[in-house]
């Protein structure tokens, strides 16, 4: 085959690493280059579901890119931010709160933290099937890497995780797999976001807070690790610890969706994110994402009826509502409530806010 020469693309330099001693949180490795072999795979599975059944959060290594694949990625996902004008941004701006969806550009300042200040990032999301929008002009010549870059992300990654979660609850290996297909109608989409400092009186007025403690929407996160410490998990313990830098691995966790299919089983985590240490200040943040998700049609109720496990161990309902909430509904709620809509304090303490979105409560953590 004769090889392509790649587009040049502008080289993005991330901040140095933190130099501060963190409390980090320790969370397993589940290497996929095990995954060819039965015993590997038998190892794998109890790694992935005991981390999901607990932290809700793992690293995957060996997952199939390069370190200078996963680089010219984060190079990719620099260009919306600063090869496109501000005219055709604005072109492409996502009406999320009337779509429910973030497809296309989410400019800063759009959510509301806390206390009257609003964030600070700015985002570009493509569909995982990149040709069912327009793209901004800059990102054209890299469309076939990105479409790449999602099918590895959805293929390489979400399906084989999904794999280890279904034989985690002695559901057959494909269970999970068969409610995420790539050609049927769905969200699961690619990321590319960019935080940039924030003035000291924002830092104090929401006390260092970017992003709120939140759970995410579909059911696996594929976060590409980054240098920048800012991501914190809430423990079961009730700590938030930070999530540590590791080069070239992707940081996966499970999101409601998981949670609901298996009746609270598979943790949807909480996670925040925080302004970085000191030796990480005034540099910006960028981040690089595959959230997978269920299939729109998909029904967020518990496989309980196919789970030995879970016939074991109990499931646990958010609410009755959750019978009939498909994929669909639960994705176009929480996008276009997220930030935009009135959080009322849990008893007396402002630390958590919630919300009830079809009939299921949601929290927020400050
Ligand atoms: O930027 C990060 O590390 C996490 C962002 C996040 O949690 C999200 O976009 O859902
Ligand atoms: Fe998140």
């Amino acid at each position: 085959m004769p090889s392509r020469v790649l587009p040049y693309v502008e080289p993005y330099t991330p901040a140095p690493e933190a130099t501060e001693d963190l409390d980090y949180a320790v969370l397993p490795v589940i290497d996929l280059a095990q995954a060819g072999t039965p015993e590997g795979r038998a190892q794998l599975t109890k790694l992935a579901t005991d981390a999901m059944a607990h932290q809700g959060f793992l690293y995957v290594i060996n997952h199939g890119y390069t370190s200078a694949q996963t680089k010219r990625m984060f190079d990719i996902a620099h260009i919306p931010f600063t090869q496109v004008s501000l005219e055709e941004k604005k072109e492409l701006v996502s009406d999320i709160k009337a779509t429910g969806s973030y497809q296309g550009y989410k400019l800063p300042q759009y959510w509301h933290i806390d206390a009257g200040v609003h964030d600070r990032v700015e985002h570009y999301n493509l569909n995982h099937d990149i040709t069912k929008r327009q793209h901004p002009n800059a990102i054209q010549p890299f469309l076939p890497e990105i479409d790449a870059f999602a099918r590895h992300c959805y293929f390489n990654v979400v399906h084989p995780i999904l794999r280890l979660l279904a034989r985690g609850l002695d559901l057959p290996e494909e269970r999970l797999v068969e409610l995420h297909n790539w050609d049927a109608q769905g969200e699961s989409y690619v990321r590319f976001m960019k935080y940039y400092p924030r003035p000291e009186e924002d830092e104090i007025k929401t006390k260092n807070v970017w992003m709120k403690g939140h759970t995410d929407i579909g059911s696996v996160t594929v976060l590409w690790s980054q240098p920048v410490a800012a991501l914190q998990i809430l423990s079961p313990e009730g700590k938030w610890q930070w999530v540590k830098h590791v080069n070239n691995a992707i940081v996966v966790n499970i999101g409601d969706a998981l949670e609901f299919l298996t009746g609270g089983f598979y943790k949807a985590t909480i996670h925040r994110v925080v302004q970085p240490p000191p030796s990480q200040q005034g540099y910006p943040r960028l981040s690089l994402f595959f959230f997978g998700l269920p299939d729109d049609d998909v029904l967020l109720k518990p496989l309980v009826d196919e789970s030995p496990v879970l016939q074991r161990v109990g499931v646990r309902k958010r609410s009755d509502d959750q019978q009939t909430t498909t994929m669909e509904a639960w994705r176009k709620t929480r996008t276009s409530a997220y930030g935009k809509s009135e959080l009322k304090p849990e008893g007396a303490s402002s630390a958590v806010e919630v919300q009830t979105l079809n009939g299921i409560v949601v929290k927020h953590y400050n």
